[in-house]
């Protein structure tokens, strides 16, 4: 157990006090989490807090992972029981804002990719002019704005999208967050639940934590500012470290929270330390932010010292700045680093590669794979809920159950709001063949009717349907494939996660998809990923069906409740891939705050003049404890050289010896093992073939400077 410093002490034994705001500003590295993680302990143990009236948020689930993990360990020797301290609330913002809805709304969709595709097919082509919508981006863009400025566009084709959505529940992350502040809004004292978490947001909770408050954004303000006002708000975070910029400036919304309470009932203390980072790495990271560390010492913080700044002594190894010609290079340079500190006292699960892209992390991965190092990537949400042929499974159960659902109103109604509308449009919208013509003629002629999709299909006789033969025969096979299950009202009955799973796959199966929606199901890697998926989430069915209370069926109750399920599913399936075998881990900058680890490989991800944007830069180099390659990083602040191949790191004893200390590793043999483990990388050098590229490169260079 690590011992608090006297500024961290400060924060925590702060006193709690009702509507009040303590707003704690920390560096990377400087114990933000360990602080607030005490500052629970010292709520709950001191302060007579129960631990159900504290409500933690983040904006990432990977935060709020990290949190969930290590609350348990800081109150191990509390006495408190286990069970009490699961009470305590512990969200994303997003995921906070769902619960609240989902408990007011019932099954809604956060619209996806697969989604808007879908949208997309409603588009009619002489419409598309002016907005000649290339990608369904450029639709989901258009239609936030058409939402941000109230629908006073005039412009009756997204008019026309923005109902559908609203009638199915459809909505985008911003709308979640709206219509989560609206239920908090209302007065639920006279509804007959006696208990909801809506109003345990409004009455319950008494302090609310927000870590990295940084990353908030001011579309979020409405919602945070409801949930934090009257209670003591405890925030953490570094505005440096404030990395969605693109999302809107942070500052606005910080002002609100800033102004919540009175100036008298606001503290604002700080936290300098650096446990992180060896001094070489911060240097060059307060360099990069325009904050030479001797400018740092000027705080106003009596309990710090200036050696108190950086805890680590120098490791005498300075950050590796390298640039190469092309992609080739660098990831052969990456594998040769690699390869030269596992062959020192390195394990795989040391090391992180970070990068601004996900598609340069696949290249990267793809490398890592040829020469047999083994990766895994850290993804803020787990990759089954990406997998676009996951989401056409999800996108069946919901036809099925809402469909089934609302199958009792077989009156013409006028004006009805059919949910099930959306989820039938994406899913007849995935199959082969069914293009937008069609897709847009049956949903006129439904709207001439006043049926839903899925009452049409089963209701008018198929010669009426406005279709041609074969996209006819396409409908049929759909609508034949599924009126068991609905009409029959099977998918509420089937209770077994696997028997539903089993009925859905077959059903997906019988249909004839868009390869777009099977991403070449065909080539092994993809269909091993996609089973890989498939388990997980029947992993999260089954977490799904041991809790699920009585008087709800196993569908609704997996799809209202999959997102929380996953998450929990997530962090025990993380926890466990740490006691496994060690991997590299892949990241992208964003997915790896908050992270730290022994060694870091920063690279920008592609070899043009894009600069890297500098608090990203600073993000990602402050996640290093003891080594930093930058690779390739356009930043006016790096000024790197064309790499020359080096070994130099293999016999540094005196660093070696600081890494395992640093590591709480045993020393022992670290030092003498030079020579075996350079016959080790010499050995793996030769079988991988290295320098044909980077170093090859770099020998013609010198040849042709000769020259
Ligand atoms: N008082 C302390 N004594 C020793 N080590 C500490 C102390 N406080 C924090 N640490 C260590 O410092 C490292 C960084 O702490 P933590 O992860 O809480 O930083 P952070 O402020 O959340 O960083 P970031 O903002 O970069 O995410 C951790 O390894 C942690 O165990």
């Amino acid at each position: 157990m690590n011992k608090l410093t006297p500024s961290q002490w400060k924060v925590v034994n702060r006193p709690y006090e009702p509507a009040s705001t303590l707003k704690v500003i920390a560096g990377p590295g400087s114990g933000k989490t360990l602080t607030l993680l005490y500052k629970v302990l010292h709520l709950v143990t001191v302060e007579n807090i129960k631990p159900e009236e504290i409500l933690i948020f983040s904006l990432t689930n990977k935060a709020v992972d990290n949190i969930i993990e290590n609350l348990l360990s800081v109150f191990e020797d509390s006495h408190t029981d286990r069970d009490n301290i699961k009470q305590i609330g512990c969200y994303t913002v997003h995921g906070l804002a769902n619960k609240i809805v989902v408990e007011n709304e019932g099954m809604i969709n956060i619209i996806e990719e697969i989604g808007w595709r879908g949208l997309m097919k409603l588009l009619p082509p002489s419409k598309r002019t002016p907005h000649h919508f290339r990608s369904y981006k450029e639709l989901e863009k258009v239609v936030k704005d058409y939402k941000l400025n109230g629908g006073r566009k005039n412009n009756p084709v997204i008019a026309k999208l923005v109902k559908l959505m609203d009638n199915c529940k459809v909505m985008t992350n911003d709308d979640l967050i709206i219509r989560a502040k609206k239920y908090l809004e209302l007065d639920h004292s006279q509804s007959d639940t006696s208990s909801s978490f809506t109003q345990d947001l409004q009455k319950k909770y008494k302090v609310v934590l927000i870590d990295e408050f940084q990353d908030l954004y001011p579309s979020l303000a409405p919602l945070i500012t409801i949930i934090c006002k009257g209670k003591q708000l405890i925030m953490f975070g570094d505005t440096n470290q404030s990395i969605y910029e693109f999302l809107g400036n942070n500052s606005h919304i910080m002002s609100q929270l800033d102004n919540l309470h009175p100036k008298h009932s606001t503290t604002v203390l700080k936290l300098f330390d650096n446990f992180r980072s060896t001094p070489e790495i911060i240097s060059l990271a307060s360099n990069i932010i325009n904050r030479p560390l001797i400018e740092k010492q000027v705080i106003d913080d009596t309990d710090v010292t200036p050696s108190e700044l950086v805890r680590k002594l120098p490791s005498g190894v300075l950050p590796q700045l390298a640039s190469f010609d092309n992609l080739a290079a660098e990831s052969e340079f990456i594998v040769d680093k690699i390869t030269q500190l596992i062959c020192s006292s390195v394990r795989f699960s040391d090391i992180a590669i970070l990068s601004r892209t996900n598609s340069h992390l696949t290249t990267l991965a793809n490398v890592l794979r040829k020469y047999g190092i083994p990766y895994q990537k850290l993804k803020s949400q787990p990759d089954w809920m990406d997998d676009l042929r996951i989401q056409f499974l999800l996108d069946i159960m919901k036809v099925c159950s809402l469909a089934s659902d609302e199958k009792h109103s077989r009156e013409f109604n006028t004006g009805a709001k059919w949910q099930s509308d959306f989820s039938i449009l994406v899913t007849m919208s995935a199959i082969k063949g069914v293009g937008d013509a069609s897709i847009q003629a049956l949903y006129k002629a439904c709207g001439l009717k006043n049926l839903s999709i899925w009452k049409y299909l089963t209701m008018v006789p198929n010669f009426e349907w406005p279709l041609g033969l074969s996209i006819k025969k396409k409908i049929e096979n759909y609508t034949s494939n599924l009126y068991e299950m609905i009409e029959n009202d099977q998918v509420h009955q089937l209770d077994d996660p696997m028997e539903l799973l089993e009925k859905v796959s077959n059903i997906a199966s019988s249909l004839n998809l868009n390869p777009i929606y099977l991403q070449s199901i065909g080539d092994s890697q993809s269909l091993s990923e996609f089973k890989t998926h498939l388990q997980e989430m029947a992993q999260v069915m089954k977490v799904s069906k041991s809790n699920k209370p009585p008087g709800i069926s196993f569908v609704k109750w997996f799809l209202e409740t999959y997102f929380d399920q996953t998450m929990v599913f997530h962090q025990a399936n993380q926890a466990l891939q740490t006691t496994g075998p060690g991997t590299i881990k892949l990241s992208t900058i964003h997915s790896a705050k908050g992270l730290e680890f022994p060694i870091v490989f920063l690279t920008n991800g592609n070899t043009s003049n894009f600069p890297m944007d500098t608090n990203a830069l600073y993000v990602g180099m402050t996640r290093a404890r003891n080594l930093l390659y930058i690779c390739n990083m356009k930043h006016q602040k790096i000024v790197s050289k064309p790499s020359s191949y080096s070994k130099h790191i293999m016999s540094n004893d005196f660093f070696w010896t600081y890494y395992n200390k640093d590591l709480n590793r045993s020393t022992f043999g670290a030092k003498m093992a030079y020579g075996y483990n350079l016959q080790r990388y010499n050995h793996l050098r030769k079988n991988f073939g290295f320098y044909r590229a980077y170093s090859s490169m770099n020998c013609c260079k010198r040849i042709l400077k000769r020259i």
